[in-house]
C-alpha cells in the first residue's frame, strides 16, 4: 500500500502549487526548488511510490507522463533547443518524495552525467 505523500495533497488541492498542466491522469507543477529556468514535476494522479512499483497495468499512465512532457516542451518553447526529463528511484537516485514524478528541466544547456 502506498503512503500518502505531499503530492497527494497537491493533487487534491489541499496545498497550493503552480500548476502548469492537469488532466484526468496526470498533473504537472513547478518544482519548489527549481534547478533550471523551467523545472516542473509531472506526476500521475495515481500514487505509485517508485519506479520499482510500476506494473504492466500502469503502462498507459506512465507513458502519458512523457506525452505531457512533450506537450509542455513545445508550449514552453524549448522542444527544439532540448531539455531533460529524469525520474529518480530510491536513495541512490536521490528520490525524496515517494510518489513517482518525472522531473522536467528546460531553459538551459545541461551537463552529463547528472550526478
Ligand atoms: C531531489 C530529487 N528527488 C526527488 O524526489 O525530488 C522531489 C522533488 O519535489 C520537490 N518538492 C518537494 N516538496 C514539494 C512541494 O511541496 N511543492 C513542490 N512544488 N515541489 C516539491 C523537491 O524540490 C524535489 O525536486
Amino acid at each position: 500500500m502506498s503512503q500518502e505523500t505531499i503530492f497527494s495533497k497537491i493533487i487534491n488541492k489541499e496545498i497550493p502549487a503552480d500548476i502548469v498542466y492537469e488532466d484526468d491522469i496526470a498533473l504537472a507543477f513547478k518544482d519548489i526548488n527549481p534547478q533550471a529556468p523551467f523545472h516542473c514535476l509531472i506526476i500521475p494522479k495515481k500514487p505509485i511510490a517508485t519506479i520499482n512499483d510500476i506494473t504492466e497495468d500502469d503502462r498507459e499512465t506512465v507513458g502519458h507522463l512523457y506525452v505531457v512532457a512533450a506537450k509542455l516542451a513545445k508550449e514552453q518553447g524549448f522542444a527544439q533547443d532540448g531539455y531533460r526529463v529524469v525520474m529518480n528511484c530510491n536513495d541512490h537516485g536521490g528520490q525524496t518524495v515517494y510518489h513517482i514524478h518525472l522531473h522536467m528541466l528546460g531553459g538551459k544547456s545541461m551537463g552529463w552525467p547528472p550526478y
